[in-house]
């Protein structure tokens, strides 16, 4: 008999297992400069990143970037790092612990893992681990809302060139973008209103996603139009005028122009234009990470009050929030139809309880 036919896949009964994959970008694996320049030179020589002519950008990634960027920014991830390790790394290492934790309430054989773009743990590996577990049915969702070529497209490029090198690849389901998710959005929304309860609304709510190249937007990402629907979103549900928030973009790189308006100028017209006391809020990123705490919650708030801004509060991520890990959850079961027994309404309801310790 051919060694194929006595496999598990082909006998009576057996249920193929289902794998959750989460994707995220990656870190350097310490904040020093000889730990960024290796995640750095593979992030920047991503031609989903950078898309200007190889030849050019090789001269100045090899001549300029790689020697002067590594310092500075290993200077801002010390400011930022914890004793846990990167938060970019630590918050998704535990939502896929605590989404795991949830999924399998629901009884259901799922294995759920994570993976980053760049460094490690590196996708092929995990890929690797997850069907050497018995994995034949893969979901992906890479944790940026908002769907960019550059970050959520490049994540799953690197899904797709797994599979491509395998001679018996498991079956597969990405999930592309979830900017305007009822779950996520409720949970960014209670995040802010816990926010002002505690502390008090600011005169402003701005809301500051990590920027592209305006470039992009020209040749047809739609990442743009879904920042700005999130935000509108989000205004809604905390019944916000046009005149109440602002939607920037921050984290420019190089020299072209980028999505405007730019965070920092943003930041600066505002202290300038007389209005005190602002919230900041990052909804483009699922977990706090360099590009929240460093550059939003601390220079932000220096370039804020040093310009005449009198009082900044920074938002904090979603981070390990029970309802967004609800709405991760709700996320994943809405597309693993057929593959598993997804809950219905009432079980949906039941776990989104237990997650929140409340009733719905
Ligand atoms: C939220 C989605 C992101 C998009 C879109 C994105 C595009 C993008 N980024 C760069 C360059 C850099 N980004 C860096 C850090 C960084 N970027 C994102 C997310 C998106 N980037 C995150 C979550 C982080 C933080 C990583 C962490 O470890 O906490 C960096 C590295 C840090 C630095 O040296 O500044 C660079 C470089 C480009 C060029 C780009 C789109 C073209
Ligand atoms: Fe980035
Ligand atoms: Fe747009």
């Amino acid at each position: 008999m051919p060694h194929y036919l006595t496999e598990p896949a082909f006998n009576h009964g057996y249920t193929p297992k289902t794998g959750v994959l989460l994707l995220n970008l990656g870190t350097p694996e310490a904040p020093t400069a000889k730990a960024l320049r290796p995640y750095l030179k593979q992030f920047l020589s991503d031609r989903r990143v950078v898309e200007i002519p190889r030849a050019v950008w090789w001269l100045i990634l090899n001549g300029i970037i790689l020697n002067l960027r590594p310092k500075q920014s290993a200077e801002k991830y010390a400011s930022i790092w914890s004793q846990e390790g990167s938060p970019l790394l630590v918050h998704t290492r535990k939502q896929a612990s605590l989404l795991k934790g949830l999924l399998g309430m629901q009884g259901q054989q799922l294995v759920v893992d994570f993976a980053m773009r760049y460094g490690n743990p590196a996708v092929e590996d995990v890929i690797q681990r997850m069907r050497a577990q018995g994995v034949e049915r893969l979901l992906v969702l890479p944790l940026y809302p908002q769907y960019a070529a550059s970050s959520s497209g490049t994540a799953l490029d690197a899904v797709f060139r797994t599979l491509l090198k395998m001679r018996n690849m498991p079956e597969l389901r990405t999930i592309r973008h979830y900017h305007d998710q009822p779950g996520y959005i409720a949970a960014l929304a209670a995040s802010v209103r816990e926010h002002w309860q505690k502390n008090g609304r600011g005169d402003k709510l701005v809301m500051s996603f990590h920027g592209v190249p305006r470039y992009t937007l020209d040749k047809g990402d739609p990442y743009h139009c879904e920042c700005l629907k999130t935000g509108r979103l989000l205004a809604e549900a905390l019944e916000l005028s046009g005149d109440d928030y602002v939607v920037s973009f921050q984290s420019r790189f190089g020299k072209a122009e980028w999505l405007k308006p730019y965070t920092f100028d943003v930041l600066r017209s505002l202290a300038k234009q007389g209005v005190g006391k602002i919230d900041t809020i990052c909804p483009g990123f699922a977990g706090d990470c360099l590009e929240t705490l460093e550059e939003i919650a601390i220079e932000g708030k220096e370039l804020f009050l040093t310009s005449g801004g009198k009082d900044y509060r920074y938002i904090p991520c979603l981070n390990e929030r029970p309802d967004w890990i609800a709405a991760m959850a709700e996320l994943v079961t809405a597309n693993l139809g057929g593959w598993i027994a997804t809950p219905d309404d009432a079980n949906m309801r039941q776990l989104r309880a237990r997650a929140c310790g409340a009733k719905h």
